[in-house]
């Protein structure tokens, strides 16, 4: 249509590039998860099918898009690290979040029997995102550590505040009120002390939620690959290395791997220098 009266249009559309040289985080989060949630009967607090939803599709996007070096994931939400040298569609900005979301969604959609297969799926979800830059390693850092430590705040707290529900009777209003002012020890106390629960002890996803990362695997990767292809926790979500029982060789390839691990402190990332590199 180039040359048409009408193609002036075209000078409306903006460029829209992201600084280069900044390592870029997009963060998607489930629109309307709250009744989404509920209208597909999500297990309180935590649901382990919907997360690993969640995190099977991650590694879809992890195997699609290899600029992305690394995930986080908790509750209806993902972090996605784009590595800082990125030249992914020439860094357009719309062209990156639109693409990777959507190629999320799809996945979620896709994969949503293997992970539900008795619950059908009853509407489409959708998924919000956003870039932010960073430029040093540093903001890096600090991001996904508010992400992790968000993880665990919401989980202590939605973990008390069903225990109060479901184990203790109390109505939601009445759990809202007890848990009113309480700060973190008070929680793991009224946990323990009320339902015998030792916070510590629940599984590490729900804590400290899901990080993504490629690794060679250490260990023959569990292909726990089930009909429909759903991964379950610490396994190879991409296409997993011949078996063998050697030690690691230059043959064997990276898969993506999912942790629940911290990344708050230095060693995780002491482990990882390519991931800022
Ligand atoms: N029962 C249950 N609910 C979950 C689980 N994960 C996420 N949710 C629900 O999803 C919500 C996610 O929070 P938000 O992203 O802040 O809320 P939202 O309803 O998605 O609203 P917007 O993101 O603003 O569109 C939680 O408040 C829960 O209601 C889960 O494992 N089990
Ligand atoms: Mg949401
Ligand atoms: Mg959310």
């Amino acid at each position: 249509m180039a040359g048409t009266r009408f193609s002036y249009v075209k000078t409306f559309e903006l460029p829209d590039p992201l600084l280069p040289e900044t390592y870029m985080v997009l963060r998607l989060d489930g629109h309307g998860f709250h009744k989404f949630s509920d209208t597909h009967g999500f297990a309180k607090p935590n649901d382990e099918r919907a997360l690993q939803l969640m995190d099977a599709a991650a590694a879809a996007v992890m195997d699609e898009f290899r600029d992305v070096v690394l995930a986080f994931g908790e509750s209806d939400e993902f972090s996605f690290l784009l590595r800082k040298k990125c030249t992914l569609y020439n860094r357009r900005q719309s062209k990156i979040l639109s693409t990777l979301v959507s190629f999320f969604t799809s996945v979620y959609v896709l994969r949503w029997p293997a992970f539900f297969p008795d619950t059908p799926l009853l509407y489409p979800p959708s998924f919000d995102g956003r870039i932010v830059l960073y430029p040093a390693q540093q903001h890096v850092r600090d991001y996904f550590a508010w992400r992790q430590a968000d993880t665990h705040i919401n989980n202590l707290y939605n973990t008390t505040f069903w225990a109060l529900v479901q184990q203790g009777g109390q109505s939601t209003t009445q759990a809202h009120e007890t848990l009113k002012g309480t700060v973190a020890s008070g929680k793991n106390e009224m946990l323990f002390s009320r339902f015998g629960i030792n916070y510590a002890a629940l599984p590490a996803r729900f804590r400290k939620g899901s990080v993504l990362v490629r690794e060679v695997p250490k260990v023959e990767p569990e292909l726990d690959v089930d009909a429909a292809g759903g991964v379950s926790e610490t396994d190879a979500c991409q296409d997993a290395v011949p078996p063998t029982t050697s030690a690691p060789s230059k043959r064997q390839k990276k898969v993506v791997v999912v942790l629940h691990e911290d990344i708050i402190e230095n060693q995780f990332w002491d482990d990882r220098p390519e991931l800022l590199a």
